[in-house]
């Protein structure tokens, strides 16, 4: 299916017995799809506008080449749609790159935090401060105190040169920071919620200062949707197939997990950040399919027995690695007759991770556990790109099929508002 994308994809392990409902969901899909293409058209969803988008990556050039020149270390503060993209683009990184070590610590936990910061020489860090509302009070926090001691160290002029923020326009404590400071301050668009926003300056910003190639993240994710909107059979787009097949296990086979099983470890990041655009998007009113991520070979040793052989509410796609990684270090014919190993001569660890993931997929369909398997080109630019757009139409059209709005949370701000009351209570 579908080779002008970077990846093979087979849904043929997910959909016996739902075969029927599968393909009247996925004709639902269609007007999703024309409602999207329209969207696109008329730039009201402005995600679907970024992928073909170059001169916001041309007005981040300056800041880019200046900081991979100056910095040693980027501190990049942002929690959840303002992290996670970035690190997932940031595993791409060439180990060899020259550029600054770049620090993604999203979580507020006191020790790794205090750790981080410690071990930073404040003349050659740089802070990139992320936050859509710009009052998210994790990154709030971190910058703060990052600010008091960088201000400590080198003076409040030297401290505002290394700081760049990034927040939609407003009035917020992230934009009252950057205006009291005098700092650069680039924009997230208001019209693309955090989960959605990897392929704009949020996600891209950080992969271009680790010398990721934005270009070719952004040539993939036009690909899926040139693909997705050429007026194709929706049975041969995977975002739609992909969502047709989840709603109809969703709602006649019993299944609630979604599970990731990926054999990339630079995938593993990916795979935290589409837990978040699954959970959030799809978890509302009593609707919701539970993301879980495991990394294979690793978690057939954890995992594997409850998926094979645990509840039957589970639906896991397989990511096969590419071929691409299977570098020439082999165990020697000799090593492997005279220990007793014959199957590992002349093998590979990458021929070996290969036959785990063709062997955990295959067994899975054996069993009759919904499977869906993922072959990839290769692990870089283009390929992440493509299957994060493709997982984002695919929530999309999930969402639609679930009759469920993909684009709040409104569940979380509860939790927001007594975070704050308990803080204000101990002050
Ligand atoms: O980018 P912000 O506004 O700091 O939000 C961070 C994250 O918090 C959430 O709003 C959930 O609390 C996510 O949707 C979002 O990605």
């Amino acid at each position: 299916m579908a080779k002008t994308l970077p990846f093979s994809i087979d849904f043929s392990g997910c959909l016996a017995d739902t075969g029927a409902e599968c393909g009247a969901l996925l004709d639902q899909t269609r007007s999703a799809l024309a409602r999207l293409r329209g969207c696109q058209a008329d730039g009201t969803l402005p995600l679907l506008r970024l992928p073909a988008a170059r001169d916001d990556l041309a007005a981040l050039e300056p800041l880019v080449l200046r900081w991979r020149d100056e910095a040693s270390d980027v501190l990049v503060l942002g929690i959840g749609g303002s992290s996670l993209g970035a690190q997932a683009l940031l595993e791409l990184r060439d180990p060899e790159d020259r550029g600054p070590r770049i620090h993604t610590p999203d979580n507020v936990d006191p020790v790794s935090f205090r750790r981080l910061v410690d071990g930073l020489d404040w003349a050659g860090t740089r802070v990139l401060a992320v936050s859509k509302s710009g009052g998210t009070v994790e990154t709030v926090a971190q910058l703060l105190l990052v600010l008091d001691r960088m201000e400590a160290s080198l003076g409040r002029d030297a401290t505002a040169a290394r700081l760049v923020v990034v927040a939609e326009p407003g009035n917020s404590p992230l934009r009252r920071i950057a205006n009291d400071y005098g700092v650069e301050t680039f924009d997230h668009d208001p019209n693309v919620g955090g989960r959605f926003s990897v392929l704009s300056l949020v996600g891209l910003l950080p992969a271009m200062l680790g010398g990721v190639d934005a270009v070719a993240i952004r040539e993939g994710a036009a690909a899926v949707l040139d693909q997705a909107f050429a007026g194709s059979d929706p049975a041969e787009i995977p975002a739609a197939m992909g969502a047709a097949a989840t709603a109809a296990l969703m709602q006649h086979k019993g299944v609630s997990q979604a599970v990731q099983f990926g054999y990339v470890d630079r995938l593993a990041r990916f795979g935290e950040w589409w837990r978040q655009l699954v959970g959030e998007s799809l978890g509302k009113q009593g609707i919701g399919l539970a993301p879980v991520f495991a990394r294979g070979a690793t978690d057939q040793h954890s995992q594997l027995q409850l998926y094979l052989d645990g509840p039957r509410d589970k639906l896991v796609t397989v990511i096969e690695p590419p071929a691409e990684q299977q570098p020439a270090w082999r165990i020697t014919p000799e090593a492997a007759t005279r220990y007793g190993v014959p199957y590992l001569a002349g093998r590979s660890l990458g021929d070996l991770i290969a036959a785990e993931a063709r062997a955990t997929a295959e067994s899975l369909i054996a069993e009759g556990r919904p499977t869906i398997r993922m072959k990839l080109d290769a692990v870089d630019g283009r390929t992440i790109g493509a299957l994060m757009m493709t997982a984002m139409i695919e929530t999309i059209l999930l969402a639609d099929l679930l009759a469920v709005d993909p684009f709040d949370q409104p569940a979380v701000e509860k939790g927001k508002i007594l975070t704050r009351e308990y803080l204000a209570a101990a002050g």
